[in-house]
């Protein structure tokens, strides 16, 4: 049996390991499964999390998985693949990475390796889709874009009115997927993976009641029919053929995100598949790499903290611009007490909790235009 392939794509902090370590006990319990981990940050940080649930995880921090590194990134799979045989391979990109990039990736290798892509799935941080649509909206977009389901993180602390319109902002970009809503704790794994395995959305749910098929005359079941939506919907951002691109280009231009019309849009299309095939408007002078907009600053230290100063210090990253702008610190710490402390911080939310003994301390803040020298100074590190 082919290995099935799962990408859970969302942007920084949004969820994604807390969603997969639910997966891993809830529902994928019988399975053996493998962990592809593309952080963005230069220290792996969330593999030691996972690594007490015992699967194997490997980690690729050397760059995205984007247009540049398919052939890393095929390698990586294929050795997997052929060392351990798994049920499943988990693919958590980078929380910058872009989704249609890490699609096209697992397309790009699905003649050579024995998998198939079974789900493409993007965590979304409810309480923040409004700001990173508007400030980073070139990588944000396309996970939500591209996904076939998406899980909203989060509705268990926001309001009622600001879930509904974080949805409403989500449906606005992707007319097709499922969302989730409910909070995921309320949830079984097993539910939300069938969710994701077959995201029927209520819009296809009532559509396709009485409607068949244009292709082949017959009336498909729900989730036949869906997934046969869906992989036409998705082949067409990644290269395929030209015929069937224009058969598309209906949603395609709500995929791409560019802001041109049509026209100049199949335009853009004929000049640059040339240069990198995935599917992006490389014309448009919007278009950066992840490491061009966003940079990280990791350290490995022996220095011990108090939970105390620790929470200041957090604290003090999201009150101003002096570090730069700051979207996610995460780490393991030795205390002063002798115990170790692990943090988890989104802006406006930090969890500090205590963990097992690391073999070092780590610590990793991720953001835009970061103040390094500051940085190392707030943490006593310069
Ligand atoms: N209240 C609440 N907190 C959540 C939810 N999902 C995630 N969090 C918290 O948000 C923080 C980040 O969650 P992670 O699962 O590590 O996010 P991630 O997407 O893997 O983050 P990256 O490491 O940046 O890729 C943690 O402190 C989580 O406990 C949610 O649905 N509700």
């Amino acid at each position: 049996m082919a290995t099935k392939i799962d990408i859970i794509s969302g942007f920084l902090g949004a969820g994604k390991t807390t969603l997969i370590k639910k997966l891993l006990k809830e529902a994928y319990a019988d399975e053996q499964v493998v962990l592809i981990e593309n952080e963005f940050g230069e220290i792996g940080i969330d593999g030691g999390f996972l690594k007490e649930a015992g699967i194997q995880i490997r980690e690729m921090n050397s760059g995205c998985i984007c247009c540049s590194l398919v052939g890393d990134f095929g390698t990586s799979l294929k050795e997997v693949v052929d060392k351990y045989h798994p049920d499943r391979i988990l693919i958590e990109p980078s929380g910058v990475g872009k989704l249609s990039d890490v699609i096209k990736a697992v397309q790009g290798v699905q003649g050579d390796v024995d998998i198939v892509l079974n789900s493409y799935t993007t965590v979304v941080d409810a309480k923040k889709c409004k700001m990173y649509m508007r400030n980073f909206g070139e990588f944000f977009n396309n996970q939500v874009e591209y996904a076939g389901a998406i899980i909203m993180s989060r509705t268990d602390i926001i309001d009622e009115k600001k879930a509904q319109q974080a949805m409403e902002l989500l449906r606005g970009i992707n007319a097709k997927a499922a969302i989730i809503t409910t909070p995921i704790e309320k949830l079984d794994g097993k539910k939300i993976l069938e969710v994701m395995e077959k995201p029927v959305s209520l819009e296809e749910e009532l559509m396709s009641e009485e409607e068949v098929c244009p292709e082949c005359g017959h009336v498909h079941e729900h989730g036949e029919h869906h997934h046969h939506d869906h992989d036409h919907d998705h082949e067409c951002g990644c290269g395929h053929d030209h015929e069937e691109h224009e058969h598309h280009h209906h949603d395609h231009d709500h995929e791409c995100g560019c802001g041109h019309d049509h026209e100049e849009h199949e335009h853009h299309h004929h000049d640059h598949d040339h240069e990198c095939g995935c599917g992006h408007d490389h014309h448009d002078h919007h278009h950066h790499h992840a490491d061009e907009v966003f940079t990280s600053w990791g350290r490995e230290t022996i220095k011990k903290y108090t939970r105390e100063g620790l929470e200041k210090m957090l604290e003090a990253l999201s009150a101003s611009e002096d570090y730069g702008i700051i979207l996610r610190a995460k780490g393991m710490l030795p205390a002063e007490d002798g115990t170790w402390i692990y943090f988890d911080m989104v802006p406006e939310e930090t969890e500090i909790r205590e963990g097992a003994p690391e073999y070092t301390g780590r610590l990793c803040v991720i953001g835009s235009k970061l103040k390094e020298d500051k940085l190392a100074e707030l943490f006593g590190l310069a």
